[in-house]
Formats: C-alpha cells, sequence, structure tokens
C-alpha cells in the first residue's frame, strides 16, 4: 500500500492548512529505514529525541506499517459516528475500573446538556496485561480494530526504544524489556474529539492546555491543524502557559502518510533529562479547518506498572542534570 492509497479526500483533510502562519519544520524519518537497521536514520532519530523530542515518521515506503495510518483513518471514520451518541451513554464509559470518567472533560467544560465545550476523549486501556476490559456498547463494534493498532504501535514503539538504548549505549532490553504487551502498564489507545467552537470563533484558551506526556513514546494520527511545540526555553518544570509567550509557539501540521512522534517523560527521566519530552498544546484548528470537528488518535507506551523510574547509567548521560 503506498500514500497515494490513503484517502487524503475531504473526509480527512476538510480544508488546506493555511500557508501564513508559523510551523515547525520537524525531521521526517522512515520507518522503513529504522526497520532496516540504517544508522543514518537512526541517528537522526536520536537527534530528533535529544532536541526537540518530536518528528514525523514515515510510513508511507512500507506495506506492513502503512497499515496503521489505514487503520486510524478507520479510527477517523468510527469516531464520527460514536462521539455523536448521546452523552449520557457516553458517560458510562470507564477508563479503568474503578476510576471514573472515560469520556473526560477536563478542564474544558460542558454546555447545559452536558456535551463538552471544547473537547472530549475516550482512552482505551483494555490492552497490556488486562486482556479482559470490556469495551461499552459504543465503542464494542471498535474492539478488533483498536487491538489491532495497539500490537502494530507497539512493534513501533519498540523499535524506538530498542534505537535509544543502542545510541545511549546501553545494554539491549533496557527499555523494551519494559514495553511488552503481555505486561500490565498503562498503555492505551486515545480518540480526541474537538468539536467546532459553538460562537464561530477559535477558542481563547487551548483545548489542550500545554503539556507534556506521561508515556514513553506517543504516536499521534491528526488530519487537521491545531497541534504547537514551543520553541521557549526547556525548563521542564513550566508547565504553565503565560511562561510560554504565544509567539513561541510553532503549529506541527499534519502531513498524509505519516505520524507524529513524540517522548514522554518517562524517557525524559530515565536518561535523566538527555532525551527530551516535548511540550505541546492543541488550540483550535486556524483558518477554515476550525469550521470542521477535529479528530486525533493516539498510541502510548507506558513502562510495566511495577518498573522503578530510575536514571538508566549511560556513558552519554553522566554528566547530565535535570
Ligand atoms: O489531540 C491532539 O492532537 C493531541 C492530544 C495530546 O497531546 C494528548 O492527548 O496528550
Ligand atoms: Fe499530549
Amino acid at each position: 500500500m503506498t500514500v497515494k492509497e490513503l484517502d487524503v479526500s475531504s473526509n480527512f483533510y476538510p480544508e488546506p492548512f493555511p500557508d501564513d502562519l508559523p510551523v515547525i519544520d520537524l525531521a521526517r524519518i522512515s520507518l522503513a529505514k529504522l526497520l532496516d537497521g540504517d544508522d543514518q536514520e537512526a541517528s537522526l532519530l536520536f537527534e530528533v529525541c535529544k532536541d526537540k523530542g518530536f518528528c514525523y515518521l514515515d510510513l508511507t515506503s512500507d506495506e506492513q506499517v502503512i497499515k496503521l495510518a489505514k487503520q486510524a483513518e478507520q479510527v477517523h471514520q468510527a469516531a464520527k459516528e460514536f462521539y455523536s451518541a448521546p452523552v449520557a451513554e457516553k458517560r458510562m464509559f470507564k477508563t479503568r475500573p474503578p476510576e471514573t470518567g472515560l469520556l473526560d472533560t477536563g478542564e474544558t467544560g460542558c454546555d447545559a446538556d452536558g456535551n463538552p465545550n471544547k473537547m472530549e476523549m475516550v482512552n482505551s486501556g483494555f490492552f497490556s496485561g488486562n486482556e479482559d476490559y470490556q469495551l461499552p456498547p459504543f465503542l464494542a463494534p471498535y474492539e478488533t480494530l483498536f487491538r489491532s493498532m495497539v500490537r502494530d504501535a507497539n512493534v513501533i514503539h519498540n523499535v524506538i526504544l530498542s534505537i535509544l538504548e543502542k545510541q545511549l549505549q546501553i545494554p539491549t532490553g533496557t527499555f523494551t524489556s519494559i514495553h511488552k504487551l503481555t505486561q500490565t502498564s498503562g498503555d492505551f489507545l486515545r480518540v480526541l474529539n474537538y468539536p467546532v467552537p459553538k460562537d464561530g470563533k477559535p477558542h481563547e484558551d487551548p483545548p489542550t492546555p500545554p503539556h507534556r506526556d506521561a508515556v514513553s513514546v506517543a504516536l499521534l494520527f491528526t488530519w487537521q491543524g491545531g497541534l504547537q511545540i514551543t520553541n521557549a526555553p526547556n525548563e521542564y518544570k513550566r508547565l504553565d502557559t503565560e511562561l510560554d509567550p504565544e509567539k513561541s509557539w510553532f503549529y506541527v501540521p499534519p502531513v498524509p502518510g505519516h505520524v507524529i512522534m513524540n517522548l514522554g517523560d518517562v524517557m525524559h527521566i530515565m536518561t535523566n533529562g538527555l532525551l527530551n519530552s516535548g511540550k505541546h498544546r492543541v488550540v483550535t484548528p486556524p483558518g477554515s479547518q476550525g469550521n470542521h470537528q477535529r479528530l486525533s488518535v493516539l498510541l502510548v507506551a507506558r513502562p510495566w506498572e511495577n518498573t522503578k523510574l530510575l536514571t538508566v547509567e549511560s556513558p552519554l548521560n553522566r554528566n547530565f542534570i535535570t
């Protein structure tokens, strides 16, 4: 399958990304080359992980991996359906018993009918050592699809983790042995829905506020702009929007056939700050893209839940101070 076979029609990319906005030119790394053991591509990945902690992974030249992009499109289509379910039905969805609120509206609030103002999400945490997890009726038809994506994403997560092991000159398995699908962990597949603003104007506060991901590796499929990363000084503890001036934020536009990869806090902690957990946020899609519901699909790896998050000794990180 090639990128041409991905549906880049109006269903998925309703409007072009405006061409007059600050955009970050992230590296595009070929997953096929990484799978082939290409040293140059592996070094580029390592540089990206030490620097912005974000890149595009090109899925187009490998039949097996482009499947994941195709499946993300299927989830996109499914999400259009399942997010239109009555809010009462969606609210019955629980993340992981006994936690409540699988339909998590977080800080973004709801209108008088209980519909989210800015963003809603479902996190499916049935995998990774939790095979008995039951999806609620409105998601049950997609279980096979979700499980298949989670398996395929786990392969990619581990390709990245094993390259990072080599580049850091640490024992093989240091990261990969704690990211197996059979181990109980907080891995999840998340589908996010950003409804069109009711007043037709971009939200003043970002629907997904600035944050770093509390994960090891994240893979994000999205079809509209809105995701931004900052070039403000990379001080790990600064999460407050006011500390990152508006002009420091740059869009990460979606690229067909590519998935956005970022590292999370686990990799930052285990490398004593050598690898970057990139700060990001999501604003209302720019320009006329804002007239369309924005959907995204996130697949994350987290370590086995008994893992102690200690710094791994590497010849490269001895002198690094968090
Ligand atoms: O919706 C997106 O594009 C990104 C969401 C995100 O950053 C997250 O859920 O951690
Ligand atoms: Fe995030």
